[in-house]
Order: C-alpha cells, then sequence, then structure tokens
C-alpha cells in the first residue's frame, strides 16, 4: 500500500460485508485489518452491524501485506462536531480558533477521547517524551475509530521528544525542594538505590563546556545553582536560588547573562524511531521539537516525501533562543508552528514571551502558516475546577491575535478538569471572536504577497477579494473546492467574518485543515463540473438542515479540469440558496 493507512480499526470479518450497497457519494477512506477488537474496544458483530448500516455502506475485499482485509467507504458531509454546532449556532456562531488537547492517562480512554471530540477538540496531540508507543498506538486507533464510528474529524499529532538536557532521577517520585546553600551532585552517571542531593542528568555530554562559576538554572528559573566544583564528567552545584526540583525537571547553563549551548541534534535517534512510527500509524502532523533551524525541517519534510508520507504537516516548534533568530526561515520551511511557551520559558526570559508570541503569530499569518499557541494556556486547572482571571486573559490575547489554534497540554493530559479546560477555551474563543466581529476589530494585515507564479498570485488575489466581499455582502458562508486546500488556507488567511467550509475530495487535505482558522474540512466526491458540485455540495448542506433558502454564500474554487490550464479556473461567485 503506498500511502499509510487513513485509519486501522480492527474489526470481525464479514460483517461490514453483510451491507454490499454500494453509495455512489462515498468516498475509500482507508483499509481495515481484521482482528478481534477496535484499539483495545471489544466490537461486537450487532454493534458494528448496526455502524456498518449507519455509517459505513460498502465494502471491497482487498489483500495488503498477507492481512485479509477491507476497503470501507464512509459517508461523506460535515463531521458531526461541526454539524451540532451549526444547527445550534448558526453560521455565524461557529467557533473559528481551534483546539489542540494533549493525550496522557487521565483522557485515553476512548470515553474521554469522545468526550474530548464532542467538547471541540481539533487536533489530539501525543507527547513522545512521554509512555510506551504501544501506549500512543492504542490511543492513535481509539482517536481513528472514533473518527469513523462517530462521524469526528479529530487530526492526530505526534511532538517528538528532541535533544534536550533533563533530570531522570533526582531520587524522589514528585518534586524536591533545594533549599538555599545546599549543595548538589549533578551527574550523568546511572547509580543504584537512591543517594540524598544527587540529581541524575539524560545526557552524558550535559557538563561538556561547563565551567566553575557558571548559573544552572532549573525549568527556566524554579531554582538555580552555582557550579562550584568539577568532579570529572559531575558538577557540584550549590543552591543560589531556592526551589523545586520537578521529576524531569530542564537544565540550561548561563554564563554572563548568555546560554551555554550543548549542540545536540534536533531530532535524535529516538525520535527517527518515533518519526518511523508516526508514518506507519498514519498521522497527520509532526510536532518537531527543539528546532534551531530551517535546514531540520526540510530535512524532515525530505525523509518524509521518501517515504511517500508528503502529505503529513511538519510543525516547527519554537521553544529556543537560537530559532529566534532565524524565524522567518524557519517559518517559510514548515507546515505550521508551535509557540511552545513552556521551553521557550527555559531559554528566554519569562518577559519576552508574550512579545515572541505577538512576532511568530504575526509572521505565520504573513506567510501562511497555521500557528498554535501552546503551554499554560489554563495551567491552574490541572487541579482546580476553574480558571484563574489571568489565565482568562491569555486565552483572550491569543484569540485577538487571531492564532489558529490553542492547546491543552497538562489539563487534558493529566488534569483533573480536562474537558471543563477545553470547555473554557471553547467560550472564551467563541466570545471573543464574536466581540471582533461586532466590535469591528478586525485588522486587516497589510499583507504582503506570497505567491511568485501567475497562478498563485490569482488565487491569493481571489482570496483576498472574496473574504473583502463576503465581510461587506454579510455573506452567511464562504464554500470553497480545493483539492490541497491552497485556497481554503488563504481565505483563512484573511479572517473572514463568515465560516469557510472547504470541500475536498482528498482525506488527506481534510485532515490538515483541521488546524486552520475558521476552515471547517468536509470530504466530499468532487468532479470537473463545477456546477454540479455546487449543486451537490449546496444540497448536502440543505438536505441535512443545516442551511435553509435565502442564505447567501460566496464560492470559490482552485479544482481544475482534467487536462485544463490551472489559472482558467479559478472562480469566485456568490450564490443565493434557492
Ligand atoms: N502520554 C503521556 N503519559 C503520561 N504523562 C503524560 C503524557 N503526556 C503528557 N503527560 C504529562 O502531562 C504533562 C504536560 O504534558 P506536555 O506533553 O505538554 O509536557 P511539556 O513538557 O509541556 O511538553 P514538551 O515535553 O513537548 O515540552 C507532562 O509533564 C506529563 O506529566
Ligand atoms: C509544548 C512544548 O513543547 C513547550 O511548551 O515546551
Ligand atoms: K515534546
Ligand atoms: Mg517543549
Amino acid at each position: 500500500m503506498a500511502a499509510p493507512t487513513d485509519f486501522v480499526m480492527r474489526c470481525h470479518p464479514g460483517i461490514v460485508g453483510k451491507n454490499p450497497s454500494l453509495g455512489l457519494k462515498n468516498q475509500v477512506l482507508g483499509v481495515v485489518p481484521l482482528i478481534g477488537t477496535a484499539g483495545g474496544v471489544p466490537c461486537n458483530g450487532r454493534k458494528l452491524e448496526s455502524r456498518a448500516k449507519s455509517r459505513v455502506e460498502a465494502v471491497a475485499e482487498v489483500g495488503v501485506k498477507g492481512l485479509k482485509s477491507y476497503e470501507v467507504k464512509v459517508e461523506t458531509g460535515m463531521d458531526a462536531v461541526a454539524e451540532k454546532e451549526l444547527r445550534e449556532k448558526g453560521f455565524m456562531g461557529m467557533r473559528k480558533t481551534k483546539l489542540v488537547c494533549t493525550i496522557g492517562p487521565a483522557c485515553c480512554s476512548l470515553e474521554d477521547l469522545e468526550k474530548l471530540a464532542m467538547g471541540g477538540m481539533n487536533v489530539a496531540r501525543l507527547n513522545m517524551c512521554h509512555n510506551t508507543r504501544e501506549w500512543h498506538r492504542d490511543v492513535i486507533r481509539r482517536i481513528k475509530w472514533l473518527n469513523l464510528d462517530k462521524g469526528f474529524c479529530v487530526s492526530v499529532m505526534i511532538d517528538t521528544e528532541g535533544s534536550q538536557i533533563h533530570v531522570v532521577d533526582h531520587g524522589a517520585p514528585f518534586s524536591l525542594k533545594a533549599e538555599e546553600g545546599s549543595v548538589w551532585v549533578f551527574t550523568a552517571q546511572k547509580f543504584e538505590g537512591s543517594r540524598p542531593f544527587t540529581v541524575r542528568a539524560n545526557y552524558e555530554g550535559f557538563s561538556e563546556g561547563i565551567m566553575v562559576g557558571d548559573e544552572l538554572v532549573i525549568d527556566g528559573g524554579m531554582a538555580s545553582f552555582e557550579v562550584v566544583e568539577k568532579m570529572g564528567s559531575d558538577l557540584r552545584c550549590k543552591c543560589t536560588d531556592p526551589g523545586l526540583l520537578l521529576p524531569r525537571a530542564k537544565l540550561s547553563f548561563w554564563r554572563d547573562g548568555q546560554l551555554s549551548y550543548h549542540g545536540l541534534p534536533t531530532l535524535s535517534a529516538k525520535d527517527w524511531e518515533d518519526i518511523d512510527f508516526g508514518v506507519s500509524e498514519g498521522v497527520d502532523f509532526i510536532a518537531m521539537s527543539f528546532v534551531n533551524d530551517a535546514d531540520s525541517v526540510k530535512n524532515l519534510k525530505n525523509y518524509l516525501s521518501t517515504k511517500s508520507s508528503k502529505s503529513i504537516k511538519v510543525l516547527a516548534k519554537i521553544e529556543t533562543s537560537e530559532s529566534l533568530h532565524k524565524l522567518k526561515e524557519i517559518v517559510e520551511a514548515s507546515d505550521g508552528v508551535m509557540v511552545a511557551r513552556g521551553d521557550l520559558g527555559v531559554e528566554v526570559p519569562l518577559e519576552q514571551i508574550p512579545t515572541v508570541q505577538e512576532e511568530v503569530t504575526h509572521i505565520c499569518r504573513e506567510l501562511n502558516k497555521p500557528v498554535i499557541i501552546a503551554s499554560q494556556l489554563l495551567e491552574s486547572m490541572i487541579e482546580y475546577p476553574t480558571p484563574t482571571r489571568a489565565e482568562v486573559a491569555d486565552v483572550t490575547e491569543a484569540v485577538r491575535q487571531y492564532a489558529d489554534a490553542m492547546m491543552l497540554s497538562g489539563e487534558s493530559a493529566i488534569g483533573l478538569h480536562g474537558q471543563k479546560a477545553l470547555s473554557v477555551l471553547q467560550m472564551v474563543s467563541s466570545r471573543m471572536e464574536s466581540w471582533s466581529r461586532v466590535e469591528n476589530r478586525q485588522s486587516f494585515l497589510q499583507q504582503g504577497q506570497l505567491g511568485v507564479s501567475l497562478h498563485d498570485r490569482i488565487s491569493e488575489e481571489i482570496c483576498n477579494s472574496a473574504v473583502k466581499m463576503a465581510n461587506k455582502l454579510g455573506v452567511d458562508a464562504i464554500f470553497v473546492y480545493t483539492k490541497h486546500g491552497e485556497m481554503a488556507s488563504l481565505l483563512s488567511r484573511n479572517r473572514p467574518n463568515p465560516p469557510i467550509f472547504a470541500f475536498t475530495n482528498d482525506n488527506c487535505t481534510r485532515m490538515a485543515l483541521t488546524l486552520q482558522w475558521g476552515v471547517i474540512p468536509l470530504l466530499v466526491e468532487l468532479s470537473d463540473d463545477m456546477e454540479a458540485n455546487i449543486a451537490r455540495t449546496i444540497d448536502l448542506i440543505k438536505m441535512q438542515g443545516m442551511a435553509k433558502i435565502g442564505d447567501c454564500v460566496l464560492i470559490v474554487s482552485d479544482l481544475t479540469p482534467t487536462g485544463a490550464t490551472p489559472a482558467a479556473f479559478q472562480s469566485l461567485m456568490v450564490k443565493t440558496i434557492s
């Protein structure tokens, strides 16, 4: 099979085969190996049969790597959550800012994942720093199963561990207090049992180049030490600023206000294995930790194209001070960016983080790359059921900056109130988005031209004009017909008032668009006949009772009929539903 499987679901053989009513509106979405459970979830024949009736309409038997499998065709249309939102709130009430949830032990069951999906999770993030690949595989399969079974459209992102110096053992299961003046040994050597005041780091070369007098900062300021003696590769350090040592605390060394670089590669051997794992599980995004330059991003993208996994999007995480000097090149090289404020705060002074966030968000918008704001948005909700007022202000600011997406980390992964935290993001973004619209606070970017070829420049100008028109005419929705999502993304870049319904016949495009501001991706069959595409998709929305006669849509397309010259077929029109 050339492409990675879009989903890997396990089910009993023969069940879907009992319903061979071949629906013409259906798309082949993936291949199903036949085993007895679905991502660890037993699925008995009866249950699947009813599912088969509702969502899975036709099957064809195929063989994949010796496994007897079925191709499954799934109903086309809008995902269940967007559909519900549209019914309840109307076109203008649809949330534009996308939500990413980190999946951890507190939310990895099928039930919890379903609740997060229902609560508006657009992308599930798996941090490869934690847990086993088997654990991650089960989670990915559960998400893909839920997408299929319940009609969700949740994309999967893996986040690489990357190379960073951190604590692996400090002798206690939780946090330890470092008192002022106490003396500790930092080592990379393994030792049996526990030794008081001894901290083991993950990387053997962690003390290379470090000198007596250097400052060792824990987690960007949780505690600080002065290096008082070098003993081979071990360091004796005296606590100068008391505080807490967490189990995976990050270590950074400073001299004369400058960070000492450890020169570790952005992707470690383990990261490459995790990337292969992601490829084989058919993930949609790879978030690359500790990116320092554009070359590392290009390198990974090249690697993915050699694996025929070009459709996997590479997101560069901005979390090192070095990356800040090369922001434009990094953003240009990547398919999107994450402002990873957690580790960023280890390498740059905390007071700089808000301006870095704004700058990165601005560059991403200029260069038309989706941007995620991550870490500590609702940190207090890991423990408490309500956010602090300051956290709500922080979330509001990210929405005001028109970031594409916001991310939960520990709040969902290990927190007590993950679903509630997600609903806070949901409510705060809806409120701020509608306020921005009503107050007309939309600040149009002085956008530089992106495209070089005439074709690309035409697309760009059509989208810029389309959004101006949509806002001025007050249309209810924008419909865009797109193969690879370019025009959907160019429309999103202009942050229009109405939602953007992106109709595509490419499932990878659909899953990538989940991260883009204001875009609701739909998987449909598309033909060379644009009139027929429009009629069919309007019918689809109308039939499901989601649009009514008199609703006005603005229509844009980047589809090129087979054998035609691209530029001739880009189009823009306004249509009232009759
Ligand atoms: N799969 C998992 N298994 C166990 N714990 C997890 C998992 N994912 C996250 N966690 C827990 O949730 C906390 C926050 O998660 P997150 O992945 O955002 O960490 P982070 O340190 O901010 O990210 P990064 O390592 O990419 O900088 C982690 O410290 C960890 O305790
Ligand atoms: C998300 C992440 O990697 C960080 O904030 O450091
Ligand atoms: K990570
Ligand atoms: Mg990080």
